[in-house]
């Protein structure tokens, strides 16, 4: 009988959460089920989730509801209205903040930037800010780079051209970054990057650490905190990954700290790495500190340009005209037929309009951080009529954000550069709240100069040397994680030098859209305004117009 009596109190019980749950979730972008919420069309679409987001967020208008399983915390409102956007990350900055929760996910960032709000951010913020901002330290990333470039991704890809191997370029920049941005915090390179493909054990653990906080944002917060109480499972993984992780931060920060009590004095020149500039700026700065600002930066530079650098790659490959009109615009503004092009000053990248516009395309349909999250403190109204109440978790999609048709116009879908070209031949400004890859408001990104300057001396010092293709049959998926990295790498191929036809195309002619790609080529160069044989050819399957097939 208790049994009974005990059941349909249970029942009753759920019957009123359930609607209670109804009541409160005004604007649902799924159907809520009991007990699992709204995960079924969330699991069933996972492999293509982020156009999932995007296409629900376009019916409702830019806005809504997600419930999770009951009982657990994964509720929120997920917006990629710009409005709102501009709201929650400017107007109204101080109620919405990264919150307990986030940095219980992102624990292995410890107190850093990232993970860190009021004051603690924005002492952060501040010292970042002169870091980055430093002359010296500016001429030191430009000679990193260009070294890098020259002495080991090149002669990479030369090997792997020798050898006639299908490259996973994501793989190669993921190794680029990791050894730039050690170069960069800690004045070590580890060289990831070299044609016996090492398997280094830091690099690792970093790959394992993002995994298992990815893990963290799926399943419900319980199972990963008994997982981690147990040690099982991911976060068996983390812990490991964590302990390699602060063993290679700690040796590097004490050997550094020898470095720099052997100097005579602590202002030496040559030091201009960033944990040197930490220790500098303020000697009493503790190991702990050190350690969470490391870590954090060495998120911030890698994955993110890794991405960007793959997608980028992955977008010229299949769209040749682009990849002609940036080899012209190498040849034209740098006023170079030389072969090899060299690795670039960044003084010479930023004469390279196009192919910035190119790097903004990428970024806009392929954010390297697809999802930003923020806890509303107080009770708010969003400019689009959404209640927000406190303890809210606000979900910004900057992927849905970048294939707006209200920003960004029926084309949205394409891969276009020259959206981003003024009339007078600059970059068109659009404002931080409608192109969000680099975030918006305050927290602004603070490596965005940084990254353009990398992204553009690796693109043309690769484009410039050779054509990269595809492998055929290739499909690219973004993988689900923290960071929009491709789903099992960029595999190419047949990598080609760049064939001199393939210029003198872009040279030559015009490239345009109207639909269908035509490429309209003038016999002579002096009849380019008056005479056109209107040759419209379809892009070939392996990129390759070199061969002029028309
Ligand atoms: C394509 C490259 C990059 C993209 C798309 C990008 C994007 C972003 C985004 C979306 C955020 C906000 C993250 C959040 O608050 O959750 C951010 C923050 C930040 N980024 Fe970047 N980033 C890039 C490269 C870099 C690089 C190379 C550095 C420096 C080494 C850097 C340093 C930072 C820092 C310090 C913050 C924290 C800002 C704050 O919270 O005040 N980023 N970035």
């Amino acid at each position: 009988m208790l049994v009974y009596e005990a059941v349909i109190v249970t029942a009753v019980l759920c019957m009123l959460y359930f609607l209670h749950r109804k009541r409160c979730c005004r604007h649902p972008l799924f159907p809520d089920y009991p007990i699992i919420g709204m995960l079924p069309p969330v699991l069933c679409n996972l492999w293509r989730a982020h156009d999932l987001i995007s296409d629900v967020l376009k019916q409702h208008g830019g806005t809504g509801e997600f419930t999770g399983p009951w009982f657990t915390i994964m509720n929120c409102l997920i917006s990629s209205d710009p409005i709102n956007v501009h709201h929650v990350m400017s107007k109204n900055f101080h109620n919405y903040v990264k919150g307990p929760v986030f940095r219980d996910i992102f624990q292995a960032f410890g107190d850093g930037i990232f993970t860190a709000d009021s004051e603690a951010w924005k002492y952060n913020r501040d010292l970042f800010h002169s870091l980055f901002k430093n002359r010296s330290f500016e001429f030191f990333l430009e000679k990193t780079i260009q070294n890098k470039v020259q002495n080991s991704l090149l002669p990479m890809l030369d090997h792997m051209h020798q050898q006639r191997k299908v490259v996973d370029l994501q793989d190669v920049f993921g190794r680029f970054t990791f050894d730039n941005i050690c170069s960069l915090v800690l004045g070590y390179d580890p060289n990831c990057l070299s044609v016996d493909i090492p398997e280094v054990a830091i690099e690792k653990a970093f790959n394992e650490a993002e995994e298992s906080i990815f893990y963290r944002h799926t399943v419900p917060k319980c199972v990963w905190k008994l997982q981690k109480w147990l040690q099982i499972g991911q976060e068996k993984k983390m812990t490991e990954a964590c302990k390699t992780l602060d063993q290679f931060i700690h040796a590097c920060i004490a050997s550094k700290r020898v470095e720099l009590s052997n100097d005579n004095e602590m202002g030496e020149a040559h030091h201009v790495d960033l944990i040197t500039a930490l220790m500098r700026e303020k000697q009493t700065h503790d190991d702990r500190f050190i350690r969470d600002a490391v870590f954090n930066l060495f998120v911030a530079g890698r994955d993110t340009i890794t991405s960007a650098l793959t997608w980028f790659f992955w977008l010229v490959a299949t769209n040749p005209l682009v990849e002609a009109k940036i080899l012209e615009e190498i040849k034209e503004k740098l006023e170079t037929n030389e072969k090899t092009l060299g690795v670039l000053s960044v003084e010479k990248v930023k004469k390279l309009v196009y192919l910035h516009g190119a790097i903004c395309e990428t970024l806009r349909l392929f954010p390297p951080i697809p999802f930003e999250r923020k806890l509303a403190i107080k009770a708010d109204m969003l400019p689009s009529g959404h209640r927000v109440n406190p303890r809210t978790m606000i979900l910004i999609s900057l992927y849905a954000m970048g294939r707006l048709e209200e920003t960004w116009g029926k084309d949205c879908l394409e891969f276009k550069p020259e959206r981003w070209i003024s009339e007078k031949g600059g970059i068109v400004y659009v404002p931080s709240y409608k192109f969000i890859a680099f975030n918006a408001g305050p927290r602004t990104c603070l490596g965005k100069d940084l990254s353009f300057i990398q992204m553009k001396m690796v693109a043309a010092a690769i484009l410039y040397k050779y054509h990269v293709q595809v492998v055929e049959d290739y499909v690219a998926t973004p993988s689900l994680s923290i960071v929009l990295l491709i789903k099992d790498g960029l595999k190419t191929t047949n990598w080609e030098p760049p064939q001199p036809g393939f210029i003198e195309c872009a040279k030559e002619g015009q490239c345009f859209d109207v639909g269908v790609w035509f490429c309209v080529i003038t016999m002579e160069h002096s009849l380019r305004h008056k005479l056109f044989f209107n040759l419209d050819f379809k892009i070939p399957k392996k990129p390759s117009c070199g061969d002029r097939t028309i």
